[in-house]
């Protein structure tokens, strides 16, 4: 029987996560600058790979063949990469796959914000670019918005970040991962 070794916790990759239009890519990339590290954001990844954008998927090839790419590039990435900063899309950890790759070789952070900051702040930004949010009415984004929590709170660290400069929440993040390595693997 083989036994996979643990990855050390300094060579896990950093996963965020939350609900489209909580900072995910933005602080992502922050992070990795930060940390000296190389970021990927898995939606411009899937663009890239496929030559066409995301909400041209959608609409040429379905909700449903994106997931399925998604899910593939997660856990490409998750288990066969170390020493990244992953910035997922938002809908992707509602796929079990995808969280237990993420929980099992990750440290996954939940970017957290209230439903009412979210609808006033950041809905404004986002509402034209994210298929998701297509045709929908403000009540059936805020039933997806909640519908999605419970999956968000599968995590291993949550930054709250209503109110937050993205510069912020980044070194609330990197405070937070230092944190952990020294206290879980000091001396390396
Ligand atoms: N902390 C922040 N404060 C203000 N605006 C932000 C912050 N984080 C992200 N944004 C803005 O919100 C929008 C969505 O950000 P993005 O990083 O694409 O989120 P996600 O990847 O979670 O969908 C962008 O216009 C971005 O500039
Ligand atoms: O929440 C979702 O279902 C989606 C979120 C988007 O990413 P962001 O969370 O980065 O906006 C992108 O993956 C796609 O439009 C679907
Ligand atoms: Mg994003």
């Amino acid at each position: 029987m083989s036994r996979q070794t643990a990855i050390p916790l300094r060579e896990r990759n950093i996963i965020l996560i939350g609900f489209m239009g909580a900072g995910k890519t933005t602080i992502g990339q922050l992070v990795a600058k930060k940390l000296y590290r190389d970021f990927i954001d898995v939606d411009a990844e899937i663009e890239r790979r496929h030559g066409m954008s995301i909400p041209e998927m959608f609409a040429q090839k379905g909700e449903a063949y994106f997931r399925q790419v998604e899910r593939e590039l997660i856990v490409d990435l998750c288990t066969n990469t170390r020493l990244k900063i992953l910035s997922l899309g938002g809908g992707a950890y509602l796929q079990e796959d995808v969280r237990r790759v993420c929980l099992a070789h990750g440290i996954v952070f939940f970017l957290d914000l209230s439903w009412d900051y979210w609808k006033e702040e950041r809905l404004p930004l986002i509402v034209d670019s994210r298929p998701v949010l297509k045709n929908k009415t403000l009540e059936e984004v805020e039933q997806l918005f909640f519908q999605r929590q419970s999956a968000y709170a599968l995590h291993h660290s949550r930054v709250i970040v209503n109110e937050l400069e993205a510069e912020q929440a980044a070194d609330q993040i990197v405070e937070s991962i230092k944190w952990t390595w020294d206290v879980y693997e000091p001396n390396r």
